[in-house]
């Protein structure tokens, strides 16, 4: 836990985050080295940090790391209802049962290739949080709103769409990741000035529902190209609380070069 000031706001603490989203990548053998060069590099300290892998790691990769505090697992994905017939789904609880403690919902790529809509997205945080998992909440505009300069209205209605139902407690369970969808996989980055921005607005309207208080518990990452090399000034600014690093998170070098940025 490190002090942030916001915008000369009282001083509070907010966790620092760096997760991995390796998405569709890293067979079994692959995937367990990469979990246990991570856990090998990594040195205790304050940033949290989270692996997103594929399913077939999770229980693997959750073992691995099970005695390492600053170290967590997440899903990319989970079904809204807790059990059912839904051949090729996996619920929250069967995810939690894993030693999971996180779950990446609403990422773009989910928005785009698997037709997921604010509704359903907000259903599946609901499922996670009734299961003890903590939701990382991806949001973001794509190019076309960007060039348009309707940006804040986009993310802010799929922030308003996803969360405002949650409760204050609840809420602090969730983390956003603001990644604009033009800076995906791209090698084009939000300028850390864009990120802020884009964060300070994300946080004003959480404070302007749940509270001042509430919104600045929340940690806030930014992703969309995040390498070793622009990870430090985009971390710098005062409500960028981490980020969510997709291509990078697939070298444990690089990955830890960001995760050390802080
Ligand atoms: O979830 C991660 C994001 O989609 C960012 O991916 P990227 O770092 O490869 O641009």
């Amino acid at each position: 836990m490190v002090p942030v000031i916001t915008q000369q706001r009282k001083i509070m603490k907010r966790k620092h985050i760096v997760a991995g989203n390796w998405k569709m990548n890293m067979d079994y053998d692959a995937g367990r080295d990469l979990v246990k060069a991570v856990a090998d590099k990594l040195q205790p300290s304050d940033t949290l940090v989270i692996l997103g892998t594929p399913y077939i790691h999770l229980r693997n990769a959750a073992s691995i790391i099970k005695d390492i505090s600053n170290l967590k697992i997440a899903a990319q994905n989970c079904h809204q209802e807790e059990s059912g017939a839904f051949t090729g789904e996996v619920a929250a609880g069967m995810l939690a049962s894993c030693g999971v403690d996180y779950v990446i919902l609403g990422h773009s790529e989910r928005r785009e290739y698997f037709g997921e809509d604010d509704q359903l997205i907000a259903s599946k945080i609901d499922a996670a949080l009734a299961a003890g998992l903590s939701p990382i909440y991806c949001c973001g505009e794509k190019l076309e709103a960007r060039e348009a300069g309707t940006e804040n209205d986009v993310v802010g209605a799929q922030v308003e769409a996803a969360l405002f139902h949650l409760s204050t407690e609840q809420l602090a369970q969730v983390v956003i990741a603001y990644e604009p969808v033009w800076a995906i996989g791209t090698g084009k980055t939000a300028s850390p000035e864009q990120a802020q921005d884009m964060h300070a607005h994300i946080r004003a309207l959480l404070a302007g529902h749940f509270g001042q208080e509430a919104a600045d518990g929340v940690s806030i990452l930014y992703g969309g190209s995040v390498k070793p090399g622009n990870a430090k000034e985009i971390f710098s600014k005062p409500d960028v609380d981490g980020g969510l690093i997709g291509g990078a998170s697939l070298k444990a070098a690089d990955f830890i070069a960001i995760v050390d940025s802080f």
